[in-house]
């Protein structure tokens, strides 16, 4: 018999018995990788325990894994985390690739996020936006921009899912941004169990037993989302809402598939997720750099001046003609990017790329910090300047490697319309409606940029900063 030939795997840092790399990972990983890639290339192997992983830091790169072999590494890894927090790997978020999935998909992109079902929702976001800036108005000296930001995300993302705004306590007495939070820590927290199957049934953190209870509090919460709506029946009178429209999908019997209301369930807790954090973190990290980049901000409002004036707030239907708007949200997104790691793919086979043996069941992390600071692609790469995108093709829609914020391909971002709707609203008041100020009289650059690594990165301390109207209405 011929002997078996060796793999060739991608170049890595030397690793430890046992541990592999993982003592090179601190709080913020996405930093460490992309240390560690400058030594080691675009295309890296490290290993966490046990689990084969795929670093990949260059946008060429990323094009190999997410466009030419994106049906290879379209699954998502069967995590703990997954497996309990999303009745069993249910949704779309975390589900692995398979007929189920690609029904689950399906069904978001075309009932649950299509355009046609975003632009019902315009009279709720005027609604919540209105009722945002009045608080605003209100008051007087500092206000904590992350918590006002997270708070019309919050109500938005409830009207649009349930229909209705639920009081934050209705859920479990910490409220839903504190779930929200929690739940973003459990599912990145590096799990023992996962990097050592052996270790599973120890559950040395305590993490299972926490993933349990948190997803009993949800299984509960949603359990009377449906009731409510089961009780509440038709009501011509208001947009339908998402699960208003799974659970005509449930009744009708329709779907080709299995859904019942677990399925509904696992697709709620989705759609929150996507709506409630994402956008308001990319809108806080915005608000933070226009505040670090005064010239910037006064060109903005300058933009907003001309197109909408004084005299009026700006419209949805303005959104489109704020060019400036656009370029100064990709600049945020190439720095600042809301999941620098993507969420991990997972090699469905043994494949070859790149003349690499990529084996089955690796993780495949997309470094998107290090792409949107990679010098090879960007002229000063850690400065803010948003004018590098004017006239410039790079859009966020997963077509340019380089930039990446949504993600591309199969498990790309279906949410992204929505959520850019959601950040240009907020960001459009917040510039429009008003002059901003540090508190303390601090200089910009003294202000804190100090990042917290999750499921999506946040600033690590809320912004605070003072408003002063400057409309004439
Ligand atoms: C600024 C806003 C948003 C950003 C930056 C963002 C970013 C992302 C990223 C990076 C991924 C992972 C892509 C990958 O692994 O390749 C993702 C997946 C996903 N997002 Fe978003 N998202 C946003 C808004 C939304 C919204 C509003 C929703 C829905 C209401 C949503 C729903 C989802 C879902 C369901 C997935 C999983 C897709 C899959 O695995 O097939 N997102 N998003």
């Amino acid at each position: 018999t011929k002997p078996k030939k060796e793999k060739k795997l991608p170049p890595g840092p030397k690793g430890l018995p046992i541990l592999g790399h993982l003592h090179m990972l601190g709080k913020n990983p996405h930093q460490d990788l992309h240390r560690i890639a400058k030594d080691h290339g675009p295309i890296m192997y490290m290993r966490f325990g046990f689990i084969p992983n795929i670093v990949v830091s260059s946008p060429e790169a990323a094009e190999l894994f997410l466009k030419t072999h994106d049906l290879v590494f379209a699954s998502r890894p069967p995590t703990e985390a997954a497996k309990y927090m999303t009745w069993d790997q249910s949704d779309v978020l975390f589900g692995a690739y398979g007929p189920y999935w690609r029904n689950m998909r399906k069904l978001c992109t075309l009932e649950l996020l299509s355009t046609h079902k975003t632009n019902s929702f315009r009279p709720m976001r005027r609604e919540e936006i209105s009722l945002f800036v009045e608080s605003l108005k209100e008051a007087s000296g500092p206000v904590d921009l992350s918590a006002m930001v997270s708070s019309v995300s919050v109500n938005m993302s409830c009207r649009l899912v349930f229909g209705k705004k639920y009081d934050e306590k209705d859920i479990d007495e910490r409220g839903f941004k504190a779930l929200i939070k929690e739940g973003m820590r459990l599912v990145s927290a590096p799990n023992l169990a996962d990097l050592f199957p052996f270790l599973g049934v120890l559950d040395l953190q305590g993490l299972r037993r926490k993933m349990k209870a948190y997803a009993k509090v949800f299984d509960g919460f949603f359990e009377k989302v449906i009731e409510d709506h089961v009780r509440a029946g038709d009501r011509p009178d208001q947009a339908k809402d998402i699960v208003d429209t799974m659970m005509s999908i449930m009744q009708s019997g329709d779907s080709e598939f299995q859904f019942d209301r677990r399925h509904v369930k696992a697709i709620m807790l989705d759609m929150l997720l996507g709506a409630m954090d994402s956008p308001s973190s990319t809108s806080e990290w915005i608000l933070t750099e226009l505040l670090r980049n005064p010239a910037v901000m006064k060109k903005l409002q300058k933009e907003m001046e001309q197109v909408v004036g004084l005299k009026r707030m700006v419209e949805e239907s303005d959104l489109d003609q704020l060019e400036y708007l656009d370029m100064v949200l990709k600049e945020t997104f190439r720095l600042h990017p809301v999941a620098p790691l993507l969420i991990p793919h997972y090699a469905r086979e043994d494949s070859k790329v790149n003349g690499y043996d990529i084996p089955k069941d690796s993780r495949i992390i997309i470094n998107t910090y290090a792409i949107g600071r990679d010098p090879n692609v960007w002229t000063d790469p850690e400065k803010f300047i948003p004018e590098r995108f004017s006239g410039s093709e790079v859009d966020v829609w997963g077509h340019h490697f380089q930039l990446l914020p949504f993600g591309a391909g199969r498990r790309g971002c279906p949410g992204i319309q929505l959520g850019l709707i959601h950040v240009r609203l907020i960001v459009a008041q917040l510039v429009h409606c008003f002059d901003w100020q540090l508190p303390n009289d601090m200089s910009p650059m003294d202000l804190d940029m100090h990042e917290e690594f999750g499921v999506s990165l946040t600033r690590a301390n809320h912004l605070m900063a003072i408003p002063t109207f400057r409309l004439q209405m």
